[in-house]
């Protein structure tokens, strides 16, 4: 991989490789663009097959929350973290103390958060080294788990899509199909299935199926069986780029609407699956209740302001969708011009991020 060549494509601002040889942590945080403010996105910890993998995977996340920040309102840029590891095995205090110190050495550039395969437990004791976490427990005046809030967020955004297909947002009686029924997903399918909707799911964790077969009826189908079952609704909620050449062919779905980042595998399948007539709600606004719930707590933690804010995904996902319509344009492209239209603005008033030496996040524990 040349990296600098990469870096210099989708203009990164910086790249930190952390290395802890006791702890056995290795991890990338990857800063995308500091225009609206410090970089805030979460941590993943996944096994991945290179390293190489590894630095792709926090590149392309990083960027997608430059543009999630951006595309939700925020005063935030984009960065993201992949501690590399199997989160099941691997994981020690040592590693997300060191992990801690490491994000504090960025003196507030980079924000941290929760992601596939982190918990609140992991950001209590990053917040043990440094004051650059979110998602921690609720008794620090924090907000804590953010997956239910993006699972809401979710939920409001296909509401928004399926009235665009199918003429009302009501998704009573419709047959939606969810592809990994994780965190995010297990509280999405507990709305979906308060609003009478029908679902399939699918996920490799065998305990998942099984839960969400038990508690809301659910179908179970084989994880690669996902993409082909007839469903009016699609919902990625496992890993990216799971919208592909193999995959679009055997959609019968009328809508994509989940909460996995970095849905399309190349941007030219979200032209492929516009062509086709399917409506696409852009992953970065429609997964963007997270990240607004834990940005909140910059401001002291006040749960229904950021749930005031978090309806705004419903509105966002409309937005998207009129712009595609009178622009004849995918709904993904509508999205990036969305947010970089913010970003271009912002950037005459503001250039690079840099620390005061006082910090919003000090508020937090005076309140
Ligand atoms: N947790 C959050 O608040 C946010 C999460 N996201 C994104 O949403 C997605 C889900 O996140 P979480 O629910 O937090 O993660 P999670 O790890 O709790 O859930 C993901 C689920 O997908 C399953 N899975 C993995 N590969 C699969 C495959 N090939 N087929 C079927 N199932 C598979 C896993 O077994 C797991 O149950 C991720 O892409 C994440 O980056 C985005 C915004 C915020
Ligand atoms: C999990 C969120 C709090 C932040 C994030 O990394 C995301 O939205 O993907």
């Amino acid at each position: 991989m040349e990296i600098f060549k990469y870096l210099e494509k989708y203009d990164y601002e910086q790249v930190v490789f952390c290395q802890d040889k006791q702890s056995g942590l290795k991890a990338i945080i990857a800063i995308h663009d500091t225009t609206l403010g410090p970089a805030l996105g979460g941590t993943r910890m996944w096994t991945y097959e290179s390293e190489e993998a590894a630095i792709e995977d926090a590149l392309r996340l990083a960027r997608g929350m430059t543009y999630k920040n951006a595309a939700a309102g925020l005063n935030l840029g984009g960065g993201k973290t992949v501690i590399i590891g199997d989160p099941r095995k691997d994981k020690n205090e040592e590693m997300f103390r060191a992990f801690g110190r490491f994000i504090q050495g960025l003196n507030g550039r980079y924000i941290t958060a929760e992601d596939v395969g982190t918990t609140v437990a992991d950001m209590d004791l990053i917040h043990e080294e440094t004051d650059y976490v979110t998602g921690i427990s609720p008794a620090f005046g924090s907000s804590g788990n953010p997956s239910p809030v993006t699972a809401y967020g979710v939920y409001r955004g296909m509401k928004a899509a399926a009235k665009a297909a199918f003429g009302t947002d009501s998704l009573e009686g419709k047959v939606i199909a969810v592809q990994g029924v994780g965190n995010v997903a297990y509280n999405l399918c507990k709305h979906l299935h308060e609003e009478g909707a029908q679902l399939i799911v699918t996920d490799i964790n065998k305990e998942a199926v099984k839960r969400a077969v038990e508690e809301f009826g659910a179908r179970a189908v084989e994880p690669d069986e996902i993409y082909g079952v007839d469903c009016d609704i699609y919902a990625p909620c496992a890993l990216g780029a799971t919208i592909n050449d193999d995959t679009i062919p055997q959609l019968k779905a009328k809508v994509i609407a989940g909460a996995a980042n970095n849905q399309l595998k190349e941007t030219r399948h979200g032209d492929l699956i516009h062509e086709m007539g399917i409506i696409y709600a852009p992953d970065y606004v429609i997964n963007a209740g997270g990240v607004i719930n834990v940005a909140d707590e910059l401001y002291g933690y006040n749960r229904e302001r950021a749930m005031k804010k978090v309806e705004t995904i419903y509105n966002n996902i409309e937005k998207v969708i009129e712009i595609s319509k009178r622009d004849g344009i995918p709904t993904y492209l509508a999205a990036d011009r969305m947010a970089e239209e913010r970003i271009e603005r912002m950037r005459n008033s503001r250039s690079q991020f840099l620390q005061n030496g006082h910090h919003i996040l000090s508020r937090r524990r005076t309140r």
